[in-house]
C-alpha cells in the first residue's frame, strides 16, 4: 500500500529522517511513537507531501503509494491529498456549516448532483461517528461545536472524498478524555477499511488501538512490528527503555 525506501529528509543542514525503510499494510493502523523531535511528524508529512510547504526541506529516497512515486513529477498533489488525507492535532474545520465542511472536497473535485453530495455527506458523518450529534444542525457553523465534535467533522470531511490512507498527527492530544475515547472508537471502526498511520505521544493509546508500532529515535526507525510484540517483548534495548519511561 505505502512504502518508503531509504528516505532522508533534511531541513537545511539538519537531517531529520536518516534513511527510513518501512512498509505500511492496508487496513492496518500503524502508530509512530518516539521522543519529541525524533521525526514522527516529519515522516507523516512526507506521505502527502506536506513538507513541500517547508522552504528548506529536501527529500531523497522514495515513497511508493499504489505503485506510484509520491515524490515523482507525474503526481498530482490534489489527487494525492484526496487519496492520502490528514487530520491534525488541533481540529481545523472551515468557518462554514457542518454540511459545507464535509461537502467541500466533493464540490472541489467533481460536479456531483446535490442528492449524491447529500448522501456522501451523511455517510461520511456516520463513518466518523458524529452524525447523531450533528444531523439536526447541518447548517450551523462547524466551529460552534465541541473540540471532539469538530475533530470528527474534520475526519468526515476527509472521508467524504474517499481516501485510501488516513494520516493523523496527535489527533486527540488537544481533546478531553471522553472526546479522545470517541475518536479512538471511530478509528477502530475505520481501520477495517482504511490504512491508518497515527503519530501519538500517548503510549497507552498506541497500545490500545494500533496493530503495528514503529519506534523512532533521532531520525531513525529503531524497531517496528506488531504492537503487542513490540510492547511486550521489544528486541532493542532503546525501545525497551523508552517504553519503560527511562527517557522521552
Ligand atoms: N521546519 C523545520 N525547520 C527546521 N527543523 C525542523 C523543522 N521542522 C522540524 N524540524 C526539526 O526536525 C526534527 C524532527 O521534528 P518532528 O517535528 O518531525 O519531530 P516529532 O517526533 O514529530 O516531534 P514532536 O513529538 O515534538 O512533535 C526536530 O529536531 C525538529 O526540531
Amino acid at each position: 500500500m505505502l512504502t518508503t525506501e531509504n528516505l532522508h529528509l533534511y531541513y537545511g543542514q539538519k537531517e531529520a529522517l536518516k534513511g527510513i525503510d518501512l512498509a505500511f499494510e492496508a487496513q492496518t493502523m500503524t502508530a509512530l511513537v518516539g521522543p519529541s523531535g525524533c521525526g514522527k511528524s516529519t515522516l507523516l508529512r512526507c506521505f502527502n507531501r506536506m513538507n513541500d510547504q517547508v522552504s528548506n526541506a529536501k527529500i531523497t529516497g522514495s515513497i511508493w503509494f499504489d505503485r506510484e512515486n509520491v515524490n515523482g513529477p507525474a503526481i498530482s498533489l490534489v489527487t494525492l491529498r484526496q487519496k492520502i488525507g490528514m487530520v491534525f492535532q488541533q481540529p481545523n474545520p472551515f468557518p462554514f456549516s457542518v454540511y459545507d465542511n464535509v461537502a467541500y472536497g466533493l464540490r472541489l473535485a467533481h460536479s456531483l448532483p446535490k442528492a449524491v453530495i447529500d448522501e456522501r455527506v451523511e455517510t461520511a458523518l456516520k463513518q466518523a461517528a458524529v452524525w447523531d450529534e450533528v444531523k439536526d444542525h447541518l447548517t450551523e457553523n462547524a466551529m460552534g461545536f465541541s473540540g471532539g465534535q469538530q475533530q470528527r467533522i474534520c475526519i468526515a470531511r476527509l472521508l467524504a472524498v474517499l481516501p485510501k490512507v488516513i494520516l493523523l498527527d496527535e489527533p486527540t492530544s488537544a481533546l478531553d478524555p471522553i472526546s479522545s475515547a470517541k475518536i479512538e472508537a471511530t478509528l477502530m471502526q475505520l481501520k477495517r477499511d482504511y490504512t491508518i498511520i497515527i503519530v501519538t505521544h500517548n503510549l497507552q493509546q498506541a497500545a490500545r488501538i494500533s496493530d503495528r508500532t514503529v519506534f523512532m529515535l533521532d531520525g531513525n526507525v529503531i524497531e517496528s512490528g506488531p504492537t503487542q510484540t513490540l510492547f511486550m517483548t521489544p528486541e532493542n534495548q532503546q525501545t525497551s527503555d523508552y517504553l519503560n519511561g527511562k527517557f522521552g
